[in-house]
């Protein structure tokens, strides 16, 4: 068996044992398939350990950057009080009109709201609109930008907001200072602000499973 086999019936074996069968996340995933959406949602692992933040953080605000057809935003959403909020960013029409049914079909539309449009856009327009700070930021969109994506998740935050960030060892290319792939040097850049940057503190996990080799930035705003 190789590596990558071994970690994906690894993370098979955790699913069947501590995540009941969920026929709404099944029809999610099986619809963002059929809709032709690229496989980039993360694991049912991964879903379910966003949601045991969003528990443990006592989340009422989340921020989503990077919504696809919205699994992760349902695993999310799952954990919000009836007067909790879940802003989703999305760039891509086509992921926005799946996601929305999908959030249809999940029966959590009273507590997500779904924007469609340039992320960079839009977090400028929630400043305008004098959002309140969130409790807890997914950041999941496109790596080239996740440098921006922090500089907003700091202006979004109070002392104690959680930031994730996704897909930040990408197999391990990270370490290639020479690489010349723009979503490798984003995500390098975005380890450099964090470095400097005090009004965080930060680690990141190295995964395996089902999605390969890849790996989440975890951080805390500090008081
Ligand atoms: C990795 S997928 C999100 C996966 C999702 N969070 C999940 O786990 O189910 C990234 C998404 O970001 C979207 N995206 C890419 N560039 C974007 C941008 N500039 N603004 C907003 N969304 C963007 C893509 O269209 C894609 O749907
Ligand atoms: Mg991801």
């Amino acid at each position: 068996m190789d590596a990558m086999e071994m970690w994906s019936r690894v993370d098979q074996y955790i699913t069947e044992k501590l995540i009941p069968h969920d026929t709404v996340l099944e029809q999610v995933l099986s619809a963002n398939r059929q809709a032709g959406l690229p496989p980039y949602d993360v694991s049912a692992a991964q879903g379910k350990l966003l949601q045991l933040f969003v528990r443990m953080q006592n989340a009422k605000r989340i921020l989503e950057i990077g919504t696809l057809g919205g699994y992760s935003t349902i695993w999310m959403a799952r954990a919000l009080p009836a007067d909790g909020r879940l802003v989703t960013l999305e760039l891509d029409p086509r992921h926005a009109e799946v996601a929305q049914a999908n959030v249809s079909l999940a029966q959590v539309e009273g507590v997500v709201e779904l924007r469609v449009g340039n992320a960079l856009e839009q977090l400028a327009r929630l400043e305008e609109e004098g959002t309140a700070p969130f409790d807890l930021i997914f950041i999941d969109a496109d790596k080239p930008n996740n440098p921006g994506y922090l500089k907003w998740a700091l202006r979004f935050s109070r002392p104690g907001t959680i930031i994730i960030g996704d897909n930040v060892i990408r197999g391990g290319e990270i370490i290639d200072e020479a690489s010349t792939d723009p979503r490798v040097n984003g995500v390098r850049e975005f380890y450099d602000l964090l470095a400097q940057e005090d009004r965080i503190s930060a680690t990141a996990i190295q995964t395996v499973g089902s999605k390969g080799y890849d790996g989440f930035v975890l951080g805390v705003v500090n008081g």
